[in-house]
């Protein structure tokens, strides 16, 4: 293993006092041992794994905290080590007041981003199983708000957190391969569904220091930082940590590395020197590096006694924790249940794509999306909200035209399968979807000629006044052709550009899969517009069946405040989609899934009817096709093997009971079209 070189316990001191020629601080190893003795277990933990070592303890939280709030200076987050609170001298310290540093977390965040992502490594850091999964469990997904925590601990952690910390942390390929004996510097960085980024830092320098001194690990910006995207700690030398701000150059650092340097080791810092002295690991959401030292300064608590102190700064159990400290290779493997049984689906923010600093993040995220989930929500898209907001004002006259108006334009009669179908009529599995819909597309010159394949009507007219014209009539519903037209050439545009992004998400070149589309005038996306009528007129709650959909993206836009989209997640659960009001619901087709060799999921999903007393649920879903006369199977991609490696990770879905489109490895993509239209 990578740390097997360690030093041992004994040579620490010596190999520190030969490494820190800058730092006045002297370890003292009789304090060290003095620590060991003074550990308690005031709270009932949950049974250590045999051979787990003491150390993994949290018995003196509450005396370690209590005393923590006393200190004078030190009162951050960064402060978690009991090590750390042994001040030499016995003057007592000052009290000075709780200071509650928890953000204010609104209600609006639990539909919120779920930004973990793969972490992406340094190449040559040996720490890559210092990267753990939290351990979810049914509990978690349940997670109280922090402000609603029934005994709110000091720090904004209750009883509990230290218990899941041990419960993760201790899990029984969690074992320490190696005893831990004594305490030592540990670091730990945790990231919720949410998105929010915590970071805390025991400190082993306080050994030796002054009464007052202030050491690297609680300076943000030096032995700590976290921003909205990414998250360091570091340990090592103090002194030069502190003197130069490393956390937050190498945040800044991080900021303005390419994606294509993912997976590489170069952290563009100006001492790679100073980065072989210290440990540092950094998180942002979709990638991270570590780096270790080459000097330990003993074991450690394996950040289980740090972890809670992030509690005040997330709103649920962490999603991912990334510790640094020597053992942490012990952790190993990683959990990976929470991402299999991801519990909310991410949203990302167009508007990241908009700066170089911010854009790898964007396209970080649409990888783990893509890969791990099938399903994103995409805020701020380049749709005009004012033209969202008067198409759904449509939506609701549109299903409340006259029944004879909407007979006249059925998709029975549509050789293009456009136009209208009644509550009921369409099936997914055999059994009847309790919804009524609109079919419409984007404007297409129909080129079927006699002994082209059937397949090719598919596509037809929907924009002329061609007859049989799919449109309500103008003067029964003014304005809504234009409207829907110029909303679908909105979102056309942006399918376009999205299916660029995910070729970059995936490692391909930007146009790597620009050829699955014919030329504009060839090309048909469709759209629907669909009412889901409350249980109260339904006789069944199937909205739609469990299905995947075909083509390339999903588009959808829900048109009403209803719940009712579910997606299924890795392991079969169905996991709750809610509307977002001006954000797009963006999914993977079976073709992307096909072309993609899987790497861009196609997620299983449904709706389920509104509760009774409801009024009906909305939506107007787009779907981006891809040429008509692709044979996917003949198109073989090439992905770079680290992202290919993502996809193994993530291992296989469980099986669901979903219409398919299973042709797309045989037939034309047409032709799957119309199977699918017609089975
Ligand atoms: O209406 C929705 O929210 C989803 C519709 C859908 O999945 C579909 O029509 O394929
Ligand atoms: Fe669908």
């Amino acid at each position: 293993m990578p740390f097997d070189d360690r030093p041992t316990e004994s040579n620490d001191s010596l190999t520190l006092l030969h490494l820190k020629p800058l730092s006045p601080i002297i370890e003292q190893a009789q304090l060290v041992g003095d620590q060991r003795d003074r550990r308690v277990s005031p709270v009932n933990l949950s049974p250590l794994t045999p051979g787990t070592p003491a150390s993994l303890d949290h018995g003196d939280h509450a005396s370690t905290y209590s005393t923590f709030l006393k200190r004078p200076l030190k009162r951050s987050i960064s402060q978690a080590s009991s090590r750390s609170l042994r001040t030499v001298g016995t003057d007592p310290a000052p009290t000075l007041p709780h200071l509650d540093l928890r953000p204010p977390f609104v209600a609006s965040h639990r539909a919120g981003p779920q930004l973990f992502s793969t972490v992406y490594e340094d190449a040559v850091s040996e720490c890559t199983d210092s990267f753990i999964t939290a351990r979810t469990d049914a509990a978690s997904d349940h997670s109280p708000e922090p402000n609603s925590d029934p005994d709110p601990h000091p720090f904004g952690c209750t009883v509990e957190w230290p218990l899941r910390v041990e419960a993760t942390m201790s899990a029984p390929n969690a074992v320490p391969a190696h005893p831990v004996t004594h305490l030592e510097t540990v670091g730990v960085i945790a990231l919720d569904m949410h998105g929010h980024l915590a970071a805390a830092g025991s400190t082993g320098g306080v050994l030796g220091k002054s009464v007052g001194c202030i050491g690297d690990t609680c300076v943000i910006g030096s032995g700590l930082y976290t921003d909205t995207v990414s998250a360091l700690v570091c340990s090592g030398a103090g002194d030069i940590i502190l003197s130069i701000a490393v956390a937050s150059r190498i945040a800044a650092d991080a900021h303005h590395e390419p994606l294509s340097a993912l997976g590489a080791s170069n952290l563009i810092f100006p001492s790679r020197e100073l980065l072989r002295t210290m440990r540092c690991a950094r998180y942002q959401p979709g990638w991270a590096r570590m780096c270790r030292v080459d000097w330990m300064i003993g074991p450690q608590h394996m950040g289980a006694s740090v972890l809670p102190l992030c509690r005040p700064f997330l709103s649920q159990w962490p999603l991912r924790i990334c510790t640094v400290s020597q053992y942490c290779h012990a952790i190993l493997p990683g959990h990976y249940d929470s991402v299999d049984n991801f519990s909310s689906v991410p949203v990302l923010d167009y508007a990241l794509l908009s700066s170089p600093a911010t854009r790898p993040t964007f396209i970080a995220h649409l990888r783990n999306a893509l890969i791990n989930i099938g399903f994103l929500y995409l805020s701020h898209p380049p749709v005009t909200p004012g033209d969202i907001d008067t198409l759904v004002a449509y939506v609701p006259r549109l299903f409340a035209l006259p029944q004879e108006s909407k007979g006249a334009i059925q998709m029975a009669n549509s050789q293009h399968f456009l136009g209208y179908s009644r509550l009921g009529v369409e099936r997914t599995k055999g059994a009847s979807d309790q919804r009524e819909q609109f079919d419409f597309a984007t404007p297409h010159v129909n080129v079927w000629k006699e002994g082209d394949p059937e397949f090719l009507k598919l596509w037809g007219p929907s924009q002329a006044s061609i007859m049989p014209n799919f449109w309500p009539k103008e003067e029964e519903l003014p304005g809504f052709k234009d409207t829907l037209l110029r909303y679908l050439d909105q979102v056309q545009k942006l399918s376009y550009e999205f299916i660029e992004l995910i070729a970059e998400a995936l490692g391909l070149s930007p146009h790597g899969l620009d050829h699955f589309f014919d030329p504009d005038e060839l090309m048909q996306h469709r759209a629907k517009i669909v009412k889901y009528p409350s249980l109260d007129e339904v006789p069944s709650d199937q909205g739609v069946g469990p299905h995947f959909d075909g083509g390339f993206l999903t588009f959808l836009y829900q048109a009403s405040s209803h719940p009712g989209l579910q997606v299924q997640n890795l392991s079969g659960q169905w996991i709750d989609v809610p509307p977002i009001p001006y954000t797009f619901v963006i999914n993977i087709g079976k073709g992307l899934e096909a072309v993609t060799q899987g790497l861009a999921r196609a997620t299983s999903h449904r709706v389920l009817s509104p509760a009774k007393g409801s009024t009906p649920r909305y939506s107007i879903p787009f779907f981006q096709n891809i040429g008509q006369n692709l044979r996917l199977s003949e198109s073989v991609l090439q992905f770079p093997p680290e992202v290919l490696k993502l996809k193994e990770e993530r291992g296989e879905p469980a099986t669901t009971a979903s219409a398919n489109f299973s042709e797309y490895d045989r037939e034309p993509s047409g032709l799957v079209q119309l199977i699918g239209r017609v089975k």
